[in-house]
């Protein structure tokens, strides 16, 4: 299997859901649950999709006491079904597998790149995954238990790594039954197949650094700082030609980086598409123009605080749509970094749209 232009040694179908209960059919008889008065209302199956190696390990260690936990808040109206993810890619398998049994919800527990793992499920070939019962009325909602080294799309909607608030969410939900719709980006690269993400796509130097931090995760939030003094070594601005909205193509000089936002921080905390709203239906586009390192140090506490959009050379609008692409001749010879979600997806050309209400969620 080959994902992100990365080879990946194929997995067996993985044997989903170490379940509490396993899924359909089997639950199917236990679905439904009468209650004194005659009333009765369908069980949820709810799929726990945990990176065990999140947060350098700390996120199968927090998994191991929260499902007990999890067992007795939510126990007595859903099916529980855990699935440990055996490496990269395998939360995509077990997503969709979960989406087509009739799962009502995926939750991701981990960091932005299981998230982003989890929402990849939910596509396939270019379309939704959906449920094999055509009968069943409900859809699949997709939810978080923040877990990760940056949880940036977390950021947010204010929420912290704070498990037991995220438990409460999912609560609920389950309650309330309450569920709002999320845009998701989707990024089409020169073969044709589509990658979908939720929070930042990103260009250039911002995504060279990503490339290097994920290399240092085991220092937690400082592997943000590592990678970005390593990508800025050997780093030129970039003239890049880009498409908004299906428009004229325009010539961007000097891109230090160019970051599409359906939500707002990257970087482990860095707001840097600040009035990104992941239901508004479009992304906020912020490039950065002719930075130079001590730019850097000097406004670092700007693109902290999601107020460097007065800065001179940076530059914000709205967009559903946006193309970009290295100028014919330029130096950069095919190498400039592409990652969503903080994951290293390749390099340019890219075009990256929106699909307004996509996927339901858990907020
Ligand atoms: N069992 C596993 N062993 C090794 N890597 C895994 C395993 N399961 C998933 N992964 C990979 O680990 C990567 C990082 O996981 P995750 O995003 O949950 O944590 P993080 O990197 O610490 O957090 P953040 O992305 O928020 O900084 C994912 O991209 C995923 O592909």
């Amino acid at each position: 299997m080959v994902y992100y232009g990365i080879a990946v040694v194929a997995m067996a179908k993985p044997s989903v859901f170490r379940a509490e209960q396993p899924m359909a059919p089997d639950i199917s008889a236990d679905r439904t649950i009468s209650h004194g008065g005659g009333s009765s209302f369908r069980r949820r199956d709810i799929v726990f999709v945990v990176n065990p190696r999140g947060a350098s390990g700390r996120t199968g260690k927090e998994w191991k006491t929260l499902l007990p936990y999890l067992r007795s808040r939510l126990g007595s109206e859903c099916n529980i079904c855990e699935s440990l993810t055996s490496g990269p890619c395998h939360a995509i398998d077990i997503t969709r597998e979960a989406i087509r049994e009739g799962a009502d919800a995926v939750i991701a527990v981990g960091g932005d790149g299981t998230l982003h793992e989890v929402v990849n499920g939910f596509f396939w070939g270019g379309k939704h995954v959906s449920n094999h019962d055509t009968m069943a009325t409900h859809t699949t909602a997709l939810g978080l238990i923040p877990l990760g080294t940056g949880s940036d799309f977390a950021r947010t909607f204010g929420w912290k790594n704070d498990t037991h608030e995220a438990i409460e969410r999912i609560a609920r939900e389950i309650f309330s039954g309450l569920r709002s719709r999320i845009d998701i980006g989707v990024i089409v690269g020169g073969s044709g197949e589509s990658h979908y993400f939720l929070n930042v796509a990103d260009i250039h130097l911002s995504a060279k650094a990503g490339y290097f931090a994920s290399r240092y995760k085991r220092f937690g939030n400082l592997c943000y700082v590592i990678g970005a003094l390593q990508a800025f070594f050997g780093h030129h601005n970039q003239d890049l030609k880009i498409k908004v909205n299906e428009g004229e193509w325009e010539v961007c000089s000097k891109v230090t980086a160019l970051c599409i936002g359906n939500a707002k921080f990257f970087g482990g905390g860095m707001k840097i598409t600040p009035n990104a709203d992941p239901s508004n239906g479009n992304f906020e586009v912020v490039i950065l123009q002719d930075f130079k390192w001590y730019d850097f140090i000097l406004k670092l506490h700007k693109l902290y605080n999601g107020t460097h959009l007065s800065v001179k050379n940076v530059f914000s609008r709205s967009a559903h749509s946006i193309e970009v692409e290295e100028i014919e001749g330029s130096s950069s010879n095919n190498s400039i970094y592409v990652q969503s979600d903080g994951e290293f997806l390749g390099f340019l050309p890219r075009k990256f749209f929106i699909l307004p209400a996509a996927i339901e969620m858990i907020q």
